[in-house]
């Protein structure tokens, strides 16, 4: 039992998906795992152990914002041995290539938190990036289910309401979207020596408006997902 988990030693499988939306956890694990167990209800944020493809894989709720998903992600790796972190998001999209449901593979994750300054000290503007190998599987992953997938830089941003930020900018320099956790995620695996990967989906644009409806969302939710379990287990030892 961690201080936010209160699973058991060996209840956790070594890769684990990570949803900000708990009942998102419930939704991977209802519907996309084998005999799913819930480990975890602490907080509401529901982790559950099930079998994809004959794999153990875990699906573990995160919270929203880099404060919450940075508890989960150090708990799983420090206390759980886990190794593998796969988050899939929702983003809203930025730059005029991307549109609402495409699926994105955060390849770097810019931010505007604080991490990287109380991580490295001034100066030092360390740039949080994807495990390349799980990268590789989620791309490959993406053209085998026909799904095709966006790879590029995101934005990590501390402000879901954020009115001061020169998103044009960011987007006049390469970024794709806006979401919430993966610079912390990447920033944690780089420190522990785990390999760890966001597969996201657009579910706004920010500089349109355009919103998805229910249906849409489900849709493309479960090809994030999909992208998402093919990675675990192709990159499982
Ligand atoms: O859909 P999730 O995984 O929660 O991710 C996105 O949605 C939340 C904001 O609505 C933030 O957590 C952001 O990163
Ligand atoms: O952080 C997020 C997530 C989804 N959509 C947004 O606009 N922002």
């Amino acid at each position: 039992m961690s201080t936010h988990i209160e699973a058991q030693t060996g209840d956790i499988a070594s890769t684990v998906l990570l949803p900000g939306d708990p009942l998102r956890a419930q939704y991977i694990a209802e519907n996309f795992l084998e005999n799913p167990t819930r480990y975890n209800t602490v907080r509401n944020a529901f982790g559950y152990t099930g079998k994809y493809q004959g794999q153990d894989v875990s699906v573990q709720a995160t919270g929203m914002g880099i404060p919450s998903i940075s508890i989960y992600a150090t708990e799983l790796i420090q206390e759980y041995g886990v190794k593998k972190l796969l988050r899939v998001g929702t983003c809203g999209g930025m730059s005029p290539d991307i549109k609402v449901r495409d699926v994105v593979i955060a390849q770097s994750a810019t931010t505007d938190s604080s991490i990287i300054q109380n991580t490295f000290g001034s100066g030092i503007y360390y740039a949080p990036t994807a495990d390349f190998s799980m990268l590789m599987a989620a791309y490959q992953a993406s053209q085998k289910l026909d799904i095709p997938a966006k790879v590029g830089n995101i934005l990590s941003e501390d402000r879901f309401y954020n009115d001061e930020i020169d998103r044009q900018k960011l987007i006049d320099y390469g970024i794709l979207g806006s979401e919430m956790e993966t610079a912390a995620l990447y920033l944690l695996a780089a420190k522990y020596h785990v390999q760890a990967l966001g597969v996201l989906t657009i579910s706004n644009h920010i500089m349109t408006g355009e919103e998805t409806t229910a249906q849409e969302r489900e849709t493309s939710f479960n090809d994030m997902i999909k992208v998402a379990l093919e990675t675990a287990i192709s990159t499982e030892q």
